[in-house]
């Protein structure tokens, strides 16, 4: 899953492994002029979608998703906090997460695909969570830089060692894939890109104050 995720990456994103030339539309990250309105909503829009993996790994019935319960990585309480405080200490509200908006959209595709095609819900699973850990704490950084004057938000902020958190949840989803056939695999790695789309669509939040 890792191979597959690094591909497509642009060789901006991750200058070592990554496997697509960067759009010539795509603006450099050292060039991005986000606002603290716009990373408001990409962090409620965020929520949303952690929120949703979590209550479908601890909720669905089916016996793969236990293995991924409790593992020190979830986030939606932290980003509840960190919601929380943009209200208190910029007096900023967060909007309301509209039906048609990216995360609300990649919600109802998460359900669905938990319920139909768990091979394809644990793709977006890993992906969710070590785009987060990697590219998403880079992120994090030149937004605290740019907008918070150096504030870490607890969405950056694990208990425990993050390495370590992150070594379980691989060993665990290898464990699993190991259970499934060829095809299931395949299904698996192809989602790949869907977790691309989807989670580079909440990303663009980060640029539109709507
Ligand atoms: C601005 C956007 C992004 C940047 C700058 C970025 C950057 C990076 C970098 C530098 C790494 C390598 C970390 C390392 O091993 O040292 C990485 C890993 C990774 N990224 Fe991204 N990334 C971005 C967006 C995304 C998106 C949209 C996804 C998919 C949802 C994603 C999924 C992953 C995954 C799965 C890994 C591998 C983590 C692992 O298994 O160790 N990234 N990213």
């Amino acid at each position: 899953m890792r191979f597959v995720a690094m591909k497509l990456h642009t060789k901006e994103q991750a200058p070592k492994e990554g496997g697509r030339e960067t759009p010539a539309e795509a603006k450099p990250m050292a060039q991005w002029q986000p606002t603290t309105e716009g990373y408001l909503n990409f962090l409620v829009q965020s929520k949303l979608v952690y929120e949703t993996m979590e209550e479908i790994v601890t909720n669905e019935e089916l016996a793969i998703y236990k293995d991924f319960q409790n593992t020190g990585l979830e986030r939606s309480a932290a980003l509840e906090k960190d919601i929380a405080w943009f209200k208190e200490t910029q007096g900023l509200e967060p909007k309301e997460i509209a039906p048609d908006s990216a995360a609300a959209e990649y919600s109802t595709l998460l359900k669905q695909l938990a319920k139909e095609d768990p091979p394809a819900f644990i793709c977006h699973f890993y992906n969710t969570y070590f785009a987060h850990s990697a590219g998403g704490r880079m992120i994090g950084k030149k937004m605290s830089e740019m907008l918070l004057d150096g504030e870490t938000l607890e969405f950056y902020q694990w208990e425990g060692e993050l390495s370590e958190l992150l070594e379980a949840v691989r060993a665990k989803l290898n464990t699993t894939a190991e259970g499934w056939t060829r095809e299931q695999k395949d299904v698996c790695l192809e989602e790949t890109e869907k977790a691309f789309q989807y989670s580079g669509q909440v990303m663009r939040t980060l640029f539109s104050a709507e």
